[in-house]
């Protein structure tokens, strides 16, 4: 993992439909922060992280990472990152097992079974996602937080449908990934208390 970074998002200003969303939001972070991104429904949150995955391209703005230019030459950002989005990124018809093999085809049998088991999924290996919970499919989209060496982590609502025990552990699992040097951003309707974020607000 990759410590030492700085990204930077200058002036930027995001249109969909025809509303205006984040703009001239500015916003620098680095290597060890931890930024929660808050805001009203439709604030934009979602759609920011989206912008900077290239999903959504902006009117205007800057994004550098470690002052390379990373909104016409995406790849650099996308190489140090990992985004969990609304979606979760699983495939419904899958197995667990198999949605953790088809993100790290190469980690070991044990380290699967680690965090499986730290997740509180290890009896599932063999459900489809579609028949989880929705705190259990979470979970198992959460997984790849601890099996991942990417450095820049973007959140969408981490904390949604997850018990008590697991909000503490994901809190746990970003504040070390922000002590080891990686940059969090997440969103999150409900404060998060104990991570003692930096709190950055999108207006509607
Ligand atoms: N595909 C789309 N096409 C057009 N407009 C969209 C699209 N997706 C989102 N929007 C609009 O963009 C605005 C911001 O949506 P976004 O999902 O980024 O908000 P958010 O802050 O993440 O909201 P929430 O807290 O409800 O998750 C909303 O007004 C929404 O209607």
């Amino acid at each position: 993992m990759q410590s030492n970074l700085s990204l930077t998002i200058s002036d930027l200003w995001i249109e969909r439909g025809d509303r205006d969303l984040c703009k001239g939001f500015s916003l620098t972070a680095s290597s060890g922060d931890i930024i929660h991104i808050i805001g009203d429904n439709g604030a934009g949150k979602s759609s920011l992280f989206k912008t900077l995955f290239g999903l959504v391209s902006p009117v205007e703005g800057a994004v550098k990472l470690n002052g390379e230019d990373v909104l016409s030459y995406r790849e650099p950002l996308l190489k140090q990152s990992l985004y969990i989005s609304h979606a979760l990124g699983l495939k419904s018809v899958f197995t667990v097992l198999e949605n953790i093999r088809w993100y790290f085809p190469n980690v070991s049998e044990t380290d699967i079974a680690r965090v499986l088991s730290l997740l509180k999924i290890e009896d599932y290996l063999d459900v489809p996602i579609k028949a989880l919970s929705a705190g259990q499919t979470r979970r198992v989209a959460l997984a790849r937080l601890w099996l991942s060496d990417l450095s820049i982590w973007f959140l969408d609502e981490p904390f949604s449908a997850l018990d008590i025990t697991s909000i503490q552990l994901l809190e746990g699992r970003i504040r070390e990934h922000a002590e080891q040097g990686g940059i969090v951003f997440f969103t999150s309707h409900q404060p998060v208390t104990l991570l003692s974020p930096r709190r950055v607000e999108l207006t509607a």
